[in-house]
């Protein structure tokens, strides 16, 4: 049977109205498929090339001839930002010597590739036969296993280790935006088909994943092997943000250079929605399926297109856009004499320096527990040489442990454990975090409809409330059965099975493989008390396995207990920590180490947590976790409403040379602005500054009441009514009622500034005009139930 005869390339347009299936492959493709780099089908397509002629031994060529010529294919993308600079570039070019670690570069492996033929195909069993399916095994894990809820950490735990993997880790698929050919046929050799048999739930004839983007690379043995791609840059530098090439960067920025765009909702700051951009490649890459969004909300738009997989991950990119605009208010204040490319890199700079200290700080030390934190805290940073290899004994050599490169068991297994991690329902929460709302994922994929409902505050007060459960073999049904599901569709597909596929495909080591060469690492080696204790279930999914020698690394992974006050096993904790002990002592700009931030400018850094990113950008704040990852009531709490919470001092930022001089974003250039600073940018119109000030442009509409903050205007409705919340709204915006004023709310304005109350009563009176019995509401009520 056919399942798909042609998906055409994503063009915009063609998503709504997708069959269920070519849905749910619209939204796999849109996790795997970066933006802005059109050449990346060039690129896959001639990485095939060379690989073929390899492989079919056609090529005279010596090896390391071609294995060079693949490298150049590859990085043929051209570099994005300046060498000379004294900030990171965008694709983490020019960070370490050749590159290392910049977006187009090949994943490097801990141990030798694990492919059936040696060089190219899915891992089959050590005997030459077949392994057993992936679905076979993630219903099994499923059936043996227990799914229990975390003592220790709360969903925002899991939620960064999302928002984490986006930054560092994006692998293409080989097809890019080329029709996709899979059939079950077994016949086309860009799919890796995953066998159903009797399936409980899953009625498509088979599952598959399109083969990820690879070149030509040379095995410790001497002979050719395929070798998968990273996309993004590997370093952490909030790629989430401002995106990866200088064409995505430039789009995300507002018109005055420093800020980034936002869009007024509800009188708060949103992320852009994609309307807002005259660029095909943004609506292309950013807009989803109406079977998926369902509720027609505006797609919206970050530096990395997966913003929109969940709810919770669009928030805290949001929190991120947000955080960088209150940045360059303040270095703008501080220091009027710098020039808008100051003040945009100044503001970057910050903000990558608070996502690596909450990330090394916050977040690490829960995932590896003590004994990952002891080898964090004892090794790399001039301590020991930092060079020292591991090579296996049947010659691999492994990447040192300060080469940034990403490395394959991470990304396609070891932080994949996020998954077995995510809940059947995402909440949002009010001020005092009681629960405001609760949403199935199984219907929030790729669907904004919880953050547009209820803001992104409420959105992350939710995820810090949410419970997360233990790793282990038992995802939620949401992931298990119902990946992607559209709304026509009892089902959707398997994110186990697919990240199983995924490992053979990539020809990862085995479990036991990995496991060995963590346990006799001089390093590493002391996350282990003997061989590591299994959870309950093990014995049965390890028999599903002719040869223990061929478990998958994923499945070992998930098996495994976790170590002391952690959140995963020696295994999986050994292949994190070299990862991001790689990417600290790798990375040139790494917060910590001493010539990137001043030593005022590091402590101030260092006083920054996700609950204060919180408090500083998010509306609505109260009490929550000091250290957000913790489980709700497990630890201690601060409130957003102090002063030292809530604000933002980059008083060590202050630059004593550039306390005069002309303002940022007037350089002499003839600026449109309006009375809050913002540039309104006139090209393409015929309009005068006058107009643009009064809204009169097309293009241009700026909410008086919210700092001049952009509002998106749908089409067919004008600025007047845009401000006014008066644009025929989809469906799901019926619900709201006008905001009424609590006692509650104004008994929390005591403990405010003058300013601050201010605000608050503007945001309260400012919000939804659009009752459910205003002609549009009941126009959409008429056209769709709400
Ligand atoms: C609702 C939550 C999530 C969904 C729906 C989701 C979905 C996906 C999908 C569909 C893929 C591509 C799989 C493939 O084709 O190989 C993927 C990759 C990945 N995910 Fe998730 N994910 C979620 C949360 C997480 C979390 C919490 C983590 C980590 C803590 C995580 C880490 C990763 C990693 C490392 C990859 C590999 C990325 C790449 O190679 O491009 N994900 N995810
Ligand atoms: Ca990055």
């Amino acid at each position: 049977m056919k399942l798909l005869p042609t998906l055409l390339a994503s063009s915009y347009g063609m998503e709504r109205g997708l069959s269920p299936l070519q849905a749910i492959m619209h939204a796999h493709r849109r996790v795997r498929n970066g933006f802005t780099i059109p050449v990346m089908d060039e690129i896959s397509a001639e990485n095939e090339r060379i690989l073929n002629q390899v492989f079919n031994e056609r090529s005279t060529e010596p090896l390391d001839v071609m294995v060079e010529r693949a490298v150049n294919v590859t990085e043929s993308f051209e570099r994005q930002g300046n060498c000379g600079s004294s900030f990171p570039s965008l694709d983490g070019s020019c960070n370490a010597s050749n590159d290392k670690g910049r977006s187009m570069k090949a994943y490097t492996r801990l141990v030798s590739a694990n492919y059936c033929n040696g060089r190219d195909s899915p891992r089959c069993a050590s005997n030459g036969g077949q392994l057993p399916s992936e679905r076979a095994i993630s219903l099994a894990m499923r059936a043996n296993t227990q799914r229990t809820m975390s003592n220790d950490v709360s969903y925002a735990f899991t939620a960064w280790g999302q928002f984490i993997t986006h930054d560092i880790i994006q692998t293409p698929d080989v097809l890019g935006s080329g029709d996709v050919p899979c059939d079950c046929s077994g016949t086309a050799p860009q799919c890796k088909e995953i066998s159903l048999d009797n399936d409980p739930v899953i009625t498509f004839p088979c599952l598959f994943i399109i083969r990820s983007s690879s070149q030509l690379g040379q095995s410790g043995q001497g002979t050719p092997v395929r070798e998968q791609i990273n996309q993004l840059s590997a370093y952490l530098d909030a790629t989430t943000v401002y995106g990866f090439t200088t064409k995505h960067r430039k789009l995300l920025t507002a018109s005055d250079g420093m800020h980034l765009r936002m869009q007024s909702v509800k009188g708060e700051h949103f992320l852009p929605s994609v309307n807002m951009f005259n660029d095909n490649g943004i609506k292309d890459k950013f807009s989803t399926s109406s079977a998926l969004n369902d509720k027609g909300h505006d797609e919206l738009v970050a530096g990395d297109t997966r913003v929109l997989e969940n709810p919770l991950l669009s928030s805290l990119h949001t929190l991120f856009a947000r955080l960088h605009n209150n940045a360059v208010d303040q270095l703008r204040a501080i220091n009027p004499g710098w020039n808008k490319e100051r003040v945009f890199e100044e503001a970057r700079l910050f903000v990558i320096g608070v996502m690596k200290e909450i990330n090394y700080s916050e977040h690490l030390p829960l995932m590896v527990g003590n004994p990952g934190m002891a080898v964090m805290n004892n090794i790399g940073r001039g301590k020991k040489n930092k060079n020292k290899k591991r090579t296996n004994p049947d010659g691999h050599v492994p990447p040192s442990q300060d080469d940034p490169s990403i490395r394959n068991e991470f990304a396609a297994a070891a932080y994949r454990f996020g998954h077995s991690m995510v809940p059947d329902n995402f909440k949002s929460a009010n001020t005092d975090m009681s629960q405001k709302r609760s949403a199935k994922l199984e219907n929030n994929f790729f669907d904004p409809d919880l953050l547009f409902r209820d803001g992104a505050g409420a959105c992350l007060r939710g995820m810090a409330s949410m419970e997360a459960a233990k790793v282990g073999g038992h995802y939620a049904e949401a992931t298990n059965h119902k990946l992607f599901k559209p709304n026509t569709l009892s089902h959707g597909v398997d994110l186990l099975a697919i990240n199983l596929a995924r490992g053979r495909e990539h020809g990862l080591g085995t479990y036991n493989a990995l496991r060995d060469w963590c346990m006799n690492h001089e390093d590493y080696g002391i996350m282990y008390n003997g061989l590591p204790s299994m959870q309950n279930g093990w014995n049965n999914i390890r028999n599903m396995y002719n040869n223990d020698g061929d478990i998958d690394l994923y499945v070992g992974l998930l098996m495994e207990q976790p170590m002391q006050n952690a959140q995963v096993g020696p295994t999986a904790g050994c292949i994190i920590v070299d990862q991001f002990l790689a990417l600290r002592d790798g990375d040139k700009f790494h917060h910590e180490n001493g010539d990137v931030f001043s030593s005022a400018q590091l402590s101030t850094l260092k006083g920054w947590t996700l609950s204060k990113a919180l408090c500083n950008a998010m509306e609505g704040m109260g009490n929550i976790q000091a250290n957000m990852f913790k489980k709700s009531g497990t630890g201690p709490t601060i409130n957003c409403n102090s002063r030292n919470m809530a604000g933002m001092n980059l008083e060590a930022w202050r630059d004593d040379s550039a306390q005069s001089g002309a303002p940022a974003g007037n350089e002499g250039e003839d600026v449109c602005q309006d009375r809050f600073g913002n540039t309104l940018d006139l090209s393409g119109t015929d309009c005068t500054c006058k107009q643009a000030q009064k809204n009169k442009c097309p293009g241009i509409c700026r909410d008086p009441r919210n700092n001049g903050a952009e509002v998106a205007v749908p089409e067919g409705c004008t600025c007047k009514q845009a401000l006014k919340n008066r644009c025929p709204p989809p469906a799901g915006f019926c619900f709201h009622k006008k905001q009424k004023f609590n006692s509650k709310q104004f008994a929390a304005m005591a403990s405010q500034t003058a300013n601050e109350q201010l605000r608050t009563l503007a945001q309260a009176f400012a919000t939804i005009t659009t009752s459910r019995n205003s002609p549009y509401c009941r126009e959409a009520r008429g056209l769709q139930k709400v």
